[in-house]
């Protein structure tokens, strides 16, 4: 494909350039997630920042590791995920926020996800939708490690990703709201743990490219309990999430050596 960037060398929307990543990339949406999650890497050096797209690149215990913000929502987190493989990163691990969807994912708590529901718009242009939305395998067992190392306690199971935030928050709003409450409604029968935005997305392009992609998420808040008038605060701090993440991005270090 032609390359719109004005520099030629670097990727179009995310303005990094080949080498410039580690083949491990952590993926924040909130671009301002970025720098508090560099503080975690030796020597973090601020590669690009263009549109939503933020990238530090650091090490991690002497190996090249990068952070790069996906913006919200399937279509710029596809964006990301092209282009950095693009750059050479092979292994993704998200780090998000996400709304609890059963009653004991409480605000605060940490998800890892297995699998992610498809009830988005860009993954439909990757995969039929037949095609499952799930989780790397040795990104996910890393992540539950790192909980457990970490002594962080965590929910595992699926997510779901949607298009609209407030489709999610205020579902009898909206002209659609019959199908959005009554499908909310069975993926909470089915186990659904959280609601999120761009991991299926993410799950399907790694398919797609034959990368590596997990995630896990901070809880911010859990509409289901508010609803049941149960104890619903709302929490930002993502620092449990990110110490869990960068983790296991040390534990695939040191078991992609051992390879
Ligand atoms: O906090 P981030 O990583 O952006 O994740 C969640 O927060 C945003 C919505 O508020 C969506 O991107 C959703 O997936
Ligand atoms: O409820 C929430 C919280 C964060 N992100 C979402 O998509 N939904």
């Amino acid at each position: 494909m032609k390359n719109y960037s004005e520099d030629e060398s670097r990727q179009y929307h995310i303005q990094v350039a080949k080498g410039e990543v580690g083949r491990y990339v952590l993926l924040p949406g909130d671009p301002k997630r970025c720098a508090k999650i560099a503080q975690y890497f030796d020597d973090p050096v601020l590669v690009a920042d263009n549109r939503e797209y933020v990238t530090y690149t650091g090490t991690l215990d002497g190996v090249k590791v990068s952070v790069t913000s996906t913006g919200i929502g399937g279509p710029s987190a596809s964006i990301a995920m092209e282009e950095l493989y693009r750059c050479g990163a092979d292994t993704f691990v998200r780090i998000g926020t996400c709304g609890g969807m059963q009653t004991e994912v409480k605000s605060g708590d940490v998800v890892i996800a297995t699998g992610a529901i498809r009830m988005e718009g860009t993954s439909k242009e990757y995969a039929p939708i037949e095609y499952p939305a799930v989780a790397d395998l040795d990104v996910t067992n890393a992540l539950v490690y790192a909980a457990k190392e970490k002594g962080f306690s965590c929910h595992t199971g699926v997510v779901q990703c949607k298009d609209a935030f407030y489709g999610q928050h205020e579902p009898e709003a909206m002209p659609v709201g019959y199908e959005l409450i009554n499908k909310w409604e069975a993926w909470k029968k089915m186990g659904c743990l959280a609601s999120e935005m761009e991991s299926a997305a993410l799950f399907i392009v790694a398919g797609k490219l034959r990368v590596r992609a997990g995630s896990c998420f901070l809880v911010v808040a859990n509409q289901e309990r508010e609803k049941l008038g149960l104890e619903n605060p709302v929490v930002h701090d993502t620092d449990m999430a990110i110490q869990i993440a960068v983790e296991a991005i040390r534990k695939m270090i040191r078991e992609d050596k051992e390879k």
